[in-house]
C-alpha cells in the first residue's frame, strides 16, 4: 500500500470506500486518536509529531548544539525531561532515542499544547496545520493553500463535477469543497466511465484524511500521495481537470496558466538543454530514506537503477527555487566524488530532483553509529581524501560549496564518499549578501564568511578542516563546549579546537592550517590533497 516508512505506514490499511457507494464513516480505529487529550503533551508516554527540524548547526539560542534531535514529521514517544527545560527525551518507532524541542511538537491528533509553558508559535515555525486553530480556519487555510493548484475547483457543484469527469480516462480527477460537510473536501475521480467521490475529512487538528489511516498536512500532500499509489482508492490519481480560475495565492502576482508555466519552462530550460528532463512514467517512487530541510528524500528506480528523489511542489514557495538552484548547480558537474544529478522530473504537481542513490547514507550517521569500533583509521583517511578530491574538482570549476560538513557527504555501496547538497553553492566571485539571513552553519563556516559574506574556496577549506575534525572525532559536534553565538568571537581571539582523541598529529596539523584566520594563509584543496596523500602512506 503505502511506501513511506513513517509510523503510520507500518501496517496494512483498510481500503477507502468512495462515499458515493458507502456510508461516510469508515470503521477503523486509528492509532492517531488514542492519545488521552487530557494529559500534558510532554508527559512521559505521550506520542507527538515533531513539527520542525531544529538543526544543531543553526541553533542559536545560546544552548549547546544537539546532535541527536528528531526531525520534522517524526512520530515519537516522550520519555522524560532533561536538565534543559526546552528539550525532552523521546523515542521513535525504531527504538532510537533522541531529543525533541518543546516548541516543535504537536499532539498526534494535531492539537497544540497550551498550558503557558509550551505554545506553538504563530509564525516562523512549522506549526502543524490546525494547531491552536478552529476547523473553519484550518479549512480556509487548506483552501487558500490549494487555490493555486490546477486540480482545486473550490465550490464546484457535484453535478458540474460529474459533467467534467464522466467518460474521462480512469484516474482523471479534481478536488472540490464539500457541500454536504462544510469544512471538508471531496476528491472526485473518473473510473470505468463513472465518477467516484471520496470525502476528505478534516480532523479537529486540521489534518486531512480519506480513510482515517493516512493523514496529510495539506491537500497537495494528499494528492501527491494518491498520485503515487491508489492506496485503497479505486485508481491512482493520474490527470487533473484543470481549474481555469485557479490563482496564485502566495503573492497574487499571477494567475494559473501560461505565465507561471512559461516561468517554470524558463527556469528549467537548462535541464532540457542538458537532456536531463525525465518523464514521471519512467520513475518508480519508493520508501522515504531521509529527511531534509525541504522535506523527505525518497528512494526510487529509474531504468532499473536505484536513485534518490527530492521533491518540491511545482506551484509553490521558495522550496522550488531552492531545489532548482541546487539541481542547476549539479548540471555539468561530473566527478566520482560528487553526487551525480541523474535528472529532474516535472509533473503537473511536483518537481523532483533525481540523484544517484548512495546506499550507505550520510557520513555523519555512519561515523556516529559504527564509529570508533568499526571504522579504521585507513578508512577515515579514505573518506578525507575522497572528499578532498571532490573539493579539488569544485575548486577547479571555481564553485564554492558553502555548506561542506559531514552531514552533506554521502557514501555509496563501496563507502566511496561523495560531496552532496549544493543548495547553498555559488560560483566564486558572485556577489552574495545572504550571510545576514543566518542560513549558514556557524560552526562550519569561516569567520570572514560569517562576518563579511566572503565566501571563497578558502572558506570551503576552513569547513573542510572542521569536517576532518568531525571524521576523526567520529561525528562529534564541533566546539563541544562553546555556545554557538560565542564561536566566532573565540576563533577571532585565537581559540582552536583540540585534536580529537586518537587523531594522528599530522592530520591535526592540516586542520590547524585550514583554520588560519586569514583566508590567504590557508592551503588550497590541491595542497591539502597532497598532504593527505603523504600522510595516508604513513598511517
Ligand atoms: N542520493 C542520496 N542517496 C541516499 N540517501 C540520500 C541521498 N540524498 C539524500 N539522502 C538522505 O536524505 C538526507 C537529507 O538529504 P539532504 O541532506 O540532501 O537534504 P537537505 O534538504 O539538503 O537537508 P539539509 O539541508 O538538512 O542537509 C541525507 O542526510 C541522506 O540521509
Amino acid at each position: 500500500m503505502s511506501n513511506g516508512n513513517s509510523y503510520n505506514h507500518h501496517h496494512q490499511f483498510p481500503m477507502s470506500i468512495p462515499i458515493s457507494c458507502s456510508s461516510h464513516s469508515i470503521q477503523s480505529q486509528s492509532r492517531m486518536n488514542t492519545l488521552n487529550a487530557n494529559r500534558d503533551l510532554l508527559s512521559p508516554g505521550n506520542d507527538v509529531i515533531v513539527t520542525r527540524t531544529v538543526s544543531p548547526s543553526f541553533y542559536s539560542h545560546g544552548m549547546p548544539a544537539r546532535d541527536n534531535v528528531f526531525r520534522k514529521d517524526d512520530h515519537v514517544r516522550i520519555l522524560g525531561n532533561t536538565t534543559d527545560p526546552a528539550w525532552y527525551r523521546a523515542r521513535n518507532a525504531n527504538q532510537e532515542e533522541g531529543l525533541v524541542h518543546a516548541d516543535c511538537v504537536v499532539r498526534i491528533n494535531g492539537q497544540a499544547y497550551d498550558n503557558g509553558i509550551v505554545r506553538m508559535r504563530a509564525s516562523g515555525c512549522d506549526v502543524a496545520p490546525g494547531a491552536a486553530s478552529t476547523t473553519s480556519s484550518t479549512s480556509s487555510h487548506h483552501s487558500t493553500a490549494a487555490n493555486h493548484q490546477p486540480w482545486f475547483h473550490s465550490m464546484i457543484s457535484r453535478e458540474n463535477t460529474e459533467k467534467l469527469l464522466r467518460g474521462k480516462p480512469d484516474g482523471t480527477f479534481l478536488v472540490r469543497e464539500s457541500t454536504n460537510f462544510p469544512g471538508d473536501f471531496t476528491l472526485c475521480m473518473s473510473f470505468h466511465g463513472k465518477v467516484e467521490h471520496y470525502r476528505i475529512e478534516q480532523t479537529s487538528g486540521g489534518q486531512l484524511t480519506c480513510d482515517k489511516e493516512e493523514y496529510f498536512s495539506n491537500l497537495t500532500q494528499l494528492v501527491s500521495h494518491y498520485k503515487r499509489d491508489a492506496d485503497g482508492l479505486c485508481h491512482r490519481l493520474v490527470t487533473p481537470i484543470i481549474c481555469e480560475t485557479a490563482t496564485f495565492s502566495s503573492n497574487g502576482s499571477s494567475s494559473f496558466g501560461s505565465s507561471s508555466t512559461v516561468d517554470l519552462e524558463d527556469r528549467t530550460s537548462v535541464f532540457r538543454h542538458a537532456g536531463l528532463v525525465i518523464s514521471s512514467n519512467d520513475i518508480d517512487v519508493g520508501d522515504t530514506i531521509g529527511h531534509g530541510e525541504f522535506g523527505d528524500v525518497r528512494l526510487g528506480t529509474y531504468k532499473n537503477r536505484k536513485v534518490a528523489l527530492k521533491v518540491s511542489k511545482r506551484h509553490g514557495n521558495g522550496m522550488l527555487d531552492s531545489l532548482l538552484d541546487e539541481a542547476k548547480f549539479m548540471v555539468g558537474l561530473s566527478h566520482p566524488n560528487l553526487v551525480t544529478l541523474v535528472g529532474v522530473v516535472l509533473d503537473d504537481v511536483n518537481v523532483y530532483m533525481i540523484t544517484e542513490y548512495m546506499a550507505n547514507g550520510n557520513l555523519i550517521d555512519l561515523l556516529r553509529s559504527r564509529g570508533r569500533h568499526a571504522l579504521e583509521r585507513r578508512q577515515l583517511m579514505m573518506f578525507a581524501m575522497d572528499i578532498c578530491q571532490g573539493m579539488c574538482y569544485l575548486e577547479s570549476k571555481q564553485i564554492v560549496h558553502r555548506d561542506l560538513a559531514a552531514r552533506n557527504v554521502l557514501l555509496d555501496d563501496d563507502l566511496v564518499a561523495k560531496v552532496s547538497d549544493f543548495g547553498l553553492a555559488k560560483k566564486a566571485n558572485s556577489q552574495s549578501h545572504d550571510s545576514a539571513s543566518g542560513k549558514f552553519p556557524i560552526k562550519w563556516t569561516a569567520p570572514e564568511a560569517l562576518r563579511h559574506s566572503q565566501f571563497t574556496t578558502k572558506s570551503d577549506v576552513w569547513s573542510f578542516g572542521i569536517l576532518l575534525w568531525e571524521i576523526f572525532s567520529f561525528g562529534r559536534v564541533p566546539y563541544p563546549r562553546i555556545p554557538i553565538q560565542d564561536v566566532v568571537r573565540y576563533i577571532e581571539k585565537g581559540y582552536r579546537m583540540e585534536a580529537p582523541e586518537g587523531c594522528p598529529p599530522e592530520i591535526f596539523k592540516v586542520m590547524n592550517e585550514t583554520w588560519a584566520l586569514s583566508a590567504q594563509d590557508r592551503p588550497s584543496f590541491g595542497q591539502v590533497l597532497q598532504r593527505l596523500t603523504t600522510i595516508r602512506n604513513t598511517v
